[in-house]
């Protein structure tokens, strides 16, 4: 239930003990600067102004215990992230203070924020749309410096103007068939094939804009990328000389990596984590075992596998039982080693178009490496016209809806059906573009979506 009277309070800053030498606790509602007063002891000769910080100690007004020196600042409404009044209370960082000071909140009548709910009404009192608030989880949960310009893109708005605007062209058609159902009479007769490349030109904006789904959700989500091959080929230096770290043990003894080691890279703007896995080998090695089924899990749960030949030894049997069952997935076959003498490569080469060359221990080819990678993801995406912005899954689910409906509208036009068919059909497209805009929204589509933040959002 969406309650917009009363006062909330959360801890704003994440919770990590003894991280973060500052933690905020805010409040927001028309109770907020009320309840800070109780608890907030400062010099008496300052001020309430809207933002305007003062310096003091929150005190429990019961036991008049100091709870914490803590700067205050007030953002009156309509002045704040919510339009309510905001009271930030920036406290000492770490468990006990921001904790102790939002009880005391509490225990002077504010609620306990539910995830999302300041930005929830930040939505709901006008000052951010749909998307653009969407776009604040993207940016909190951003993993590389593009998938951030992203979301900031979307909270600029980027992404809700062009899908208002097609919003828009939809109700003028609508506006303009329904009069024909009025007025009949009094109007000239429908242009059909005016209405008809009307809905193609927004048919192709709804596709340029669904065209950026894959991209967004790279860019959000990332690759997950499994490093695969027979023990010792030397998966773990890879790992290592990738991420510059010595993440993994390495070894010349078969069998080092017992479980699966993960790092985490951006590559190309793209979030990367890459995971070391055990060699796979048939063994009677009870933890090995355990190794290795791990090692076939990962490959077959990972967006990319890179393939790790050893140069020296060729394509060998074992190489061959390992690929078997990897055939269809995504990879990237990495010839390492080939700093060593090695056999004709020849027909691996030409079974494998995609392959880069590798000498782990060196760090060598690994420049290639990434750009096979890039190459391999932006392979088959569809170009997204240089927008900036990104949909995500809702708003791609949605919008695929409109498409659709729209396609209805050309369809019904084409079967000659009567004019209600088509109002319909636009009908459920206006509302599909609204709920992803906010424009028509239900209170349940909005606890959904909110409910994916993290409390004090
Ligand atoms: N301490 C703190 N930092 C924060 C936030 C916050 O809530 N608190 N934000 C929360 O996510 C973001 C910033 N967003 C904000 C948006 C609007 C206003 C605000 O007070 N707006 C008023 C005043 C503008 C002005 O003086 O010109 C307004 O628009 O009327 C504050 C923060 C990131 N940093
Ligand atoms: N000459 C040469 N040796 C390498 C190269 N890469 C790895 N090695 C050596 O190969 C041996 C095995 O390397 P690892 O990285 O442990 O191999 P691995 O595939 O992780 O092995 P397991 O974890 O046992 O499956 C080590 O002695 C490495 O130093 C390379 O490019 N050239
Ligand atoms: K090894
Ligand atoms: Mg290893």
């Amino acid at each position: 239930m969406i309650q917009l009277g009363t006062t909330i309070a959360a801890i704003a800053t994440a919770i990590v003990p003894e991280q973060g030498s500052i933690g905020i606790v805010r409040l927001s509602g028309p109770e907020a600067v009320a309840i800070a007063q109780r608890i907030f002891r400062g010099r008496k000769d300052r001020a309430w102004s809207s933002h305007q910080v003062l310096y003091g100690h929150v005190v429990d007004p019961n036991s008049q215990t100091v709870i914490d020196e803590v700067l205050l600042l007030p953002m009156l409404a309509p002045r704040s992230y919510t339009k309510e009044d905001v009271v930030e209370l920036h406290c000492h960082g770490g468990l006990m203070p921001v904790q102790q000071v939002l009880q005391l909140c509490l225990s002077q009548g504010a609620k306990l924020a539910q995830p999302g709910e300041f930005t929830l009404r930040a939505v709901l009192n006008g000052r951010l749309e749909l998307t653009q608030a969407e776009s604040i989880a993207d940016l909190v949960g951003a993993k590389s410096p593009q998938a951030a310009q992203m979301a900031l893109a979307g909270l600029q708005g980027k992404l809700a103007q062009p899908i208002r605007q097609i919003r828009a062209q939809c109700l003028d058609l609508l506006a303009e068939i329904e009069a024909r159902l009025d007025f009949a009479d009094d109007l000239p007769p429908l242009a059909e094939a005016g209405i008809h490349t009307a809905l193609n030109q927004l048919l192709e904006e709804l596709e340029i804009i669904l065209s950026t789904a894959n991209r967004g959700e790279l860019l959000r989500t990332g690759l997950k990328v499994a490093i695969v091959g027979r023990p010792n080929v030397g998966k773990s230096s890879l790992l290592n000389a990738w991420s510059r770290t010595d993440r993994a043990i390495v070894t010349d003894l078969p069998g080092t990596t017992r479980d699966v080691v993960e790092s985490s890279l951006v590559v190309g703007g793209i979030p990367i984590q890459v995971l070391d896995t055990a060699g796979m080998r048939d063994t009677e090695d009870q933890v090995e075992k355990i190794g290795v089924e791990r090692s076939r899990q990962a490959a077959s749960q990972a967006d990319l596998v890179l393939f790790v030949l050893d140069a020296q030894a060729g394509w060998t049997e074992g190489d061959q039982a390992i690929y078997e069952p990897l055939k269809s997935r995504p990879l990237l076959l990495v010839i390492n080693k080939i700093d060593l003498a090695t056999p004709d490569l020849t027909p691996i080469l030409e079974q494998f178009p995609c392959h880069v060359k590798t000498a782990a221990a060196q760090g060598t080819g690994i420049t290639e490496l990434e750009q096979a990678i890039l190459e391999q993801v932006h392979q088959g995406q569809v170009t997204a016209a240089n927008l900036d912005i990104a949909i995500n899954q809702r708003q791609g689910a949605t919008l695929t809806q409109a498409w659709q409906s729209l396609k209805q509208v050309q369809q019904a036009i084409a079967e000659q059906l009567p004019l209600d068919f088509w109002t319909i059909d636009l009908r459920a497209a206006i509302t599909a573009l609204g709920e992803v805009t906010g424009e028509e929204l239900t209170e349940s589509m909005l606890a959904r979506i909110f409910s994916q933040f993290c409390i004090g959002k």
